[in-house]
């Protein structure tokens, strides 16, 4: 079963009643960066190719806390610090907003006990001006059995 609006937002900090939604809770865009070098998956681990954070405001007289981005791809870190309750596997869906706007955002599981502020592969098919902060995606919890809880190298992340 899926869990209310509600109670989603008990686990997602911080959030504003506009992103509480009946099943689930709006996440917003915090920062965008572009991959500069190539990363590695391996048999037996990974690495993350290094990456810069997209400037704002990058052409003459635009809007304040706007990110212009060019066709291509992005990885974009949500401003809410996010964590799965015990009992509780966690999806996120894009806005469809963005998917009419030619861009998407493939997302992947969220691991019962995660903590973290996530990141999701924003894909550019066509120049887009997304502000800082506005609501790109949302979080919905389905309750899950599982063995154990999420230990991997991303529990806390960017939690500062
Ligand atoms: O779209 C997503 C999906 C998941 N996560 C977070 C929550 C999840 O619990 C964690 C790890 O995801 P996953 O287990 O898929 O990553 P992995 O590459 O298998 O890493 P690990 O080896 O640490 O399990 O990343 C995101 O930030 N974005």
């Amino acid at each position: 079963m899926f869990r209310s609006g509600g109670f989603v937002a008990d686990h997602v900090s911080p959030t504003t009643d506009a992103q509480v939604q009946p099943n689930g809770v709006d996440l917003t865009a915090d920062i965008v960066f572009e991959q500069l070098e190539p990363g590695r998956i391996g048999r037996d681990g990974k690495q993350i190719g290094d990456r810069v954070a997209r400037p704002l405001e990058e052409l003459e007289e635009a809007d304040p806390d706007t990110y212009y981005l060019p066709t291509g791809s992005y990885v974009v870190r949500y401003g809410e610090r996010i964590a799965i309750p015990e009992g509780h596997v966690g999806f996120v869906y894009p806005r469809s907003s963005l998917m009419r706007n030619s861009c998407m955002l493939n997302t992947a599981v969220w691991d019962a006990g995660y903590e973290g502020r996530g990141e999701g592969l924003l894909q550019v098919h066509h120049d887009i001006e997304l502000e800082r902060g506005a609501r790109i995606a949302q979080l919905v919890f389905a309750e899950a059995d599982h063995e154990d809880v999420y230990e991997g190298s991303y529990q806390g992340e960017n939690l500062e």
